[in-house]
Formats: C-alpha cells, structure tokens, sequence
C-alpha cells in the first residue's frame, strides 16, 4: 500500500530526472562532452581533455538544465564494446550521438553503428541529437553536410535534430541541451517511462 502511494506522489510531485545515454564510435569525443557538460552546467570543473582516457566502463554525469535533473551516461566506443550500449536503451528517454565531423574517414562506420542504435526496439520513440563535434578544428563539416552525409532513412517518425558542437570550447552544446529537455519533455517515450517507474514503485 506504502508504495502504490508513493508512486502516485513521485508521478504527481517529483522533478523527472531524465536518462541521457552519450552515444557514438570511439574517438568521437562523448567523455570530453560530458565533461564540458559539467562544467558548463555546475560548479564542478571538468575534467580537462588531456586527463580523458578512452572510455571502458561507464561514465556518469548528472547537471541540471531549464528546470530539469539530467543524468548522462556515457560508454565506450570502441568496436568491441558497443554490444554493451543496449543494456541501457530501456532506461533512457534519448540519446546523444556523438560523430567527430573533421574525421570523413569514419562517417561510414558512425552511420552503421547508428543506424543499428535506432533499429534497436528498446529505444523506440527516443528523442535523438546529432553532434556533429570538433568544429573547433578547421576541416571539420557542418552539422548540414553531416546529415546530407548520413542519409539516415530509419528516421521517419522520430524526433531529432543535427547540431554542430566543440566538447573543447562547448560552442553549440548549451542549444543541444535545451533543445533536448523540451523534447523529453513533451515525448511520449517519457510518459511511458514515468508510468512503468511509479508502477514499480521506489527502487
Ligand atoms: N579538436 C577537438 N578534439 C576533441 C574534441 N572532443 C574530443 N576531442 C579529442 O578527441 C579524442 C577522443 O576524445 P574522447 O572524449 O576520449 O572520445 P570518446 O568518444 O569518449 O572515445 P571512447 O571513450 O573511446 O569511445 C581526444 O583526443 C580528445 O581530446 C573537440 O571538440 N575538438
Ligand atoms: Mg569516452
């Protein structure tokens, strides 16, 4: 009895803490965002670029944006270690995926592995952010020509947007955030989430 009334007052009363996953091949830049992203959103200072290890476990990052608590979880890239990525799918109301625009020479191997992320039935209806990131660097492509690139075709009813972004000097990241807490918001991926954790009651 406690915990059905506890998960009616957590579904009327409590902030929705938002899921994030940080998504993309290795070499992408998804630990040096999360860490911009703590620095731009807390106190705390991030960790700086040349301290970030390629990622094996799981990194956590949680901020707070437009009124809202958001928990990143960012995980490794590398070939080997993708297959982990959708033990976190069911949880997550969106995904960040992050692609190194100065780098073309990867494009194709980003675009299977998202075109693989949005197959994935666990993940449906989640909102998407592109990062098209390093436009620090002068070869890097804009978020345009990365989205002509990738001709994404699994897309249809899916709400998404390209931005371009620096995890260096957090150019266009703060934009992809508040886009990103409007659509979870209003999406229906985290209505059904919120129902499914007041049902199960507190964890
Ligand atoms: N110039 C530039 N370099 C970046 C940027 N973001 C990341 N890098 C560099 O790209 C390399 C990879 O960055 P990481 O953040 O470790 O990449 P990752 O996607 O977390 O990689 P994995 O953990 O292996 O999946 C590092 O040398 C970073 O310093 C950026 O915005 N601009
Ligand atoms: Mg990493």
């Amino acid at each position: 009895m406690f915990s059905l009334f506890y998960g009616l007052y957590k579904y009327l009363f409590s902030k929705t803490e938002f899921h994030v996953l940080i998504l993309g091949i290795d070499k992408a830049g998804k630990t040096t965002l999360l860490e911009k992203l703590k620095s731009l959103y807390s106190n705390l200072e991030g960790l700086p670029p040349d301290r970030i290890v390629p990622t094996v476990g799981l990194n956590i990052g949680r901020i707070e944006a437009s009124n809202s608590k958001l928990v990143f979880w960012d995980l490794g890239g590398q070939p080997g270690l993708r297959s982990i990525w959708e033990k976190y799918y069911e949880e997550a109301h969106a995904v960040i995926f992050v692609i190194d625009a100065a780098c073309p020479s990867r494009f194709e191997d980003a675009k299977s592995a998202l075109e693989k992320v949005l197959r994935h039935e666990d993940l449906q209806g989640a909102p998407l952010l592109v990062l098209a990131n390093k436009q620090d660097l002068s070869e890097a492509v804009s978020s345009e020509e990365l989205a002509r690139y990738l001709d994404l075709k699994k897309l249809d009813e899916r709400v998404y947007m390209f931005e371009a972004v620096s995890a260096f000097d957090g150019m266009g990241i703060k934009e992809g955030v508040e886009w990103l807490v409007e659509v979870m918001e209003r999406s229906k991926r985290t209505e059904t989430l919120r129902i499914r954790a007041g049902v199960n009651g507190p964890t």
